[in-house]
């Protein structure tokens, strides 16, 4: 029997390094990343509604159209003719427009929870196939797990990498990262590497991060909170870095270190995160 409601998590990413490489003719960045899942996450709560309407509630008040949960639901009603409809509620823990992937993760997890509730059986890769239309971070969290990624972030492997504890910072607002990969000064011709070489350097250099975040420059020009993100963990003795487009920065925690707050401007965040090997849903996900 299906459940006629389900209450998912949806976790957060870093990416642990961010290389742009080159740009695709419709001017999307192509990347090399690593992503890691961690223990920060959204809750999406799913209830199964006969009438066929896509409601939504929850801490968003932009426009319906823009809410990616409300976009996953109806992508997924369109291309499949789905009748039913769905209330969807959204309790939001991870800071909006801060490079943690939130708003990607909650389409994930709706794509993922609708295909149970409304009984759809498409496989992993079908839901990443669609989950790409509504933005470049959704492949990776239908992927499931840690990984290398290429393209805009839809060619992903696996990767091992070890548990971590990481110490983030979000400076009081986000940034568009469409502002960000728009910037004249972007670097966009970091050289391709191989995967080995970030590999290489995960297994015998850790807990110092590979590869270099080629949006960090201009995201601390655009944003100044970033910058003084930044230089307040780099005084408190970590090598921070910053996750996505920003604005979030964050810093592995050595294991054994003291756990000291950071004394933190009014209205920035500091979260204590651990690594997630695997999606809390990935069982889920069918080959
Ligand atoms: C920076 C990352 O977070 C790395 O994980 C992602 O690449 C961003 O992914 P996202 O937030 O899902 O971004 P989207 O909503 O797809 O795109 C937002 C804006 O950034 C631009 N964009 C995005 C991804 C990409 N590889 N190249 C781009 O130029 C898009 O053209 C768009 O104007
Ligand atoms: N469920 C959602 N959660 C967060 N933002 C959402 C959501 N739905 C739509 N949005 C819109 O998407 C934009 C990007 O939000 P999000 O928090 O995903 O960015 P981000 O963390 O910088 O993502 P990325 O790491 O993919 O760049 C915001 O401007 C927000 O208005």
């Amino acid at each position: 029997m299906t459940e006629a409601c389900l209450g998912l998590p949806a976790p957060a990413k870093l990416n642990l390094f961010l290389h742009v490489t080159g740009r695709r003719p419709d001017g999307k960045h192509l990347l090399q990343s690593i992503f890691t899942l961690i223990d920060l996450a959204d809750t999406v709560d799913l209830t199964l509604l006969p009438s066929g309407d896509v409601e939504r509630e929850g801490v968003l008040t932009g426009p319906a159209e823009e809410d990616l949960c409300v976009r996953a639901a109806r992508l997924l009603k369109e291309r499949f003719r789905v009748g039913a409809g769905v209330r969807i509620r959204l309790e939001k823990r991870i800071p909006v427009g801060a490079g943690l992937g939130g708003g990607s993760s909650d389409a994930a997890t709706v794509l993922i929870g609708l295909n149970r509730l409304w009984n759809l059986r498409l496989t992993r890769s079908e839901l990443m196939a669609l989950g790409v239309e509504l933005g470049a971070d959704v492949p990776f969290f239908l992927f499931g797990r840690n990984a290398f990624a290429e393209g805009i972030g839809e060619k992903l492997l696996p990767v091992e990498l070890p548990d971590a504890r990481y110490r983030l910072v979000w400076p009081g607002r986000g940034v568009s990262t469409g502002k960000i990969f728009s910037a004249p000064d972007l670097t966009r011709s970091t050289e391709t590497r191989k995967i080995a070489v970030f590999s290489d350097s995960i297994r015998n250099r850790w807990p110092a991060l590979p590869g270099h975040n080629d949006l960090e420059p201009v995201a601390a020009r655009i944003e100044p909170a970033v910058q003084k993100a930044l230089r307040m963990l780099s005084e408190s003795g970590f090598e921070p870095r910053m996750t996505g487009s920003g604005s979030t920065v964050f810093a592995v925690e050595p294991e054994g270190a003291p756990k000291r707050s950071l004394n933190l401007p009014e209205g920035w965040l500091e979260f204590r995160v651990r690594s997630l090997p695997v999606h809390p849903l990935a069982s889920w996900l069918t080959e």
